[in-house]
């Protein structure tokens, strides 16, 4: 758990993050959203302390970091950035055994870690392993990125618009990844971004800043149905507020008994998926497949149902 509580940063006179006090439970993503310059990344550097704040404190599992060494620190808590910050000297192997080598893991345990990851990552290591980071794609790199951040299997995940360089399809893939990858090691996980899209889909919670300040923290469906502030809504998009709630949802959880014309959806898919479906193919209801079979179906009526605040 990192509870962060009434943490300030100031630079001379100017605030630039100013009595934030949030709880992230553990195992959890949180996803810090805001327009540029609003405080976002400079309250992530706090966590480790990369930045010290002016006042205030952040404890991790009950421990003031202030009584941990900023190094320990930083070796503890896993680091990713956008444009990923590898070494550009070093091969793709090197880069993910960084940390580990600093916590003096001998050679075969960090030569097992590194092709644990380069696998996970799906980059297979015999090709990979040597690599420099230049012989890389974009989005390869920003694999080898994350898979340094969670080398030393730290319980915590700093990450910084991780996704900012990527095209919209390996963005997708990412995401996808990031949270399988989640779920399985259970890692907390706060990350940085100015997009309200990727903050709804990734996060168990979000937190709102503006000017330094932090305006709300809740689930995605709260802030989308009861945004804080006219700046929270805006930020939402009033228009897209319906698709964003319905993104929210899987059509397992409502499919009805019957049966409907024409190629089902899996249950796995989203409501805005299902919804995309229907005005697309001119339906008033969709067969709901679970592993081929048709199982039910989801109809118009229920989508529109569930595209309003509860
Ligand atoms: N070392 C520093 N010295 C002085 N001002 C700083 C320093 N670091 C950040 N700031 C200022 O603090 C404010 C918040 O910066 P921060 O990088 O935390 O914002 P951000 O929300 O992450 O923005 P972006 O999305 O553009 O990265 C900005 O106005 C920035 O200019």
């Amino acid at each position: 758990m990192i509870e962060i509580d009434a943490i300030t940063k100031s630079y001379d006179q100017t605030v630039v993050v100013d009595h934030v006090t949030l709880t992230i439970e553990p195992s959890s993503v949180c996803a810090v959203v805001g327009t540029s310059g609003s405080g976002k990344t400079t309250l992530l550097r706090m966590i480790n302390r990369l930045v010290e704040p002016t006042s205030g404190a952040i404890r991790i599992d009950g421990e003031d970091t202030r009584n941990t060494h900023a190094y320990e620190l930083r070796r503890k808590i896993g680091y990713a950035i956008q444009g990923h910050g590898l070494f550009p000297h070093r091969s793709v192997g090197q880069n993910i055994a960084t940390v580990p080598k600093l916590l003096g893991w001998d050679k075969d345990k960090t030569r097992a870690r590194v092709t644990e990851l380069l696998e996970l990552f799906q980059l297979d290591p015999a090709q990979f392993r040597d690599r420099l980071p230049r012989e890389l794609s974009g989005g390869q790199q920003q694999r080898v990125g994350v898979a340094r951040a969670l080398a030393a299997k730290p319980n915590i995940l700093l990450m910084d618009e991780p996704f900012g360089a990527l095209d919209p399809v390996i963005r997708s893939k990412a995401q996808e990844d990031l949270l399988t990858i989640q779920r399985q090691f259970e890692t907390t996980i706060v990350l940085v971004t100015h997009d309200m899209e990727e903050a709804i889909h990734l996060g168990d919670k979000i937190a709102v800043m503006d000017e330094g300040k932090l305006l709300q923290f809740a689930s995605p469906q709260q802030i989308i149905s009861k945004p804080a502030t006219p700046f929270v809504a805006e930020l939402i998009g009033t228009g897209e507020r319906p698709f964003k709630l319905l993104s929210l949802a899987r059509v397992g959880k409502f499919v009805e008994p019957g049966s409907a014309e024409g190629d089902p959806i899996d249950i796995s898919a989203t409501l805005r998926d299902a919804y995309a479906e229907l005005l697309w193919s001119g339906r008033a209801a969709l067969p709901v497949s679970e592993k081929g079979q048709v199982i039910g179906k989801i109809t118009l009526d229920q989508l529109s149902s569930h595209a309003r605040p509860q």
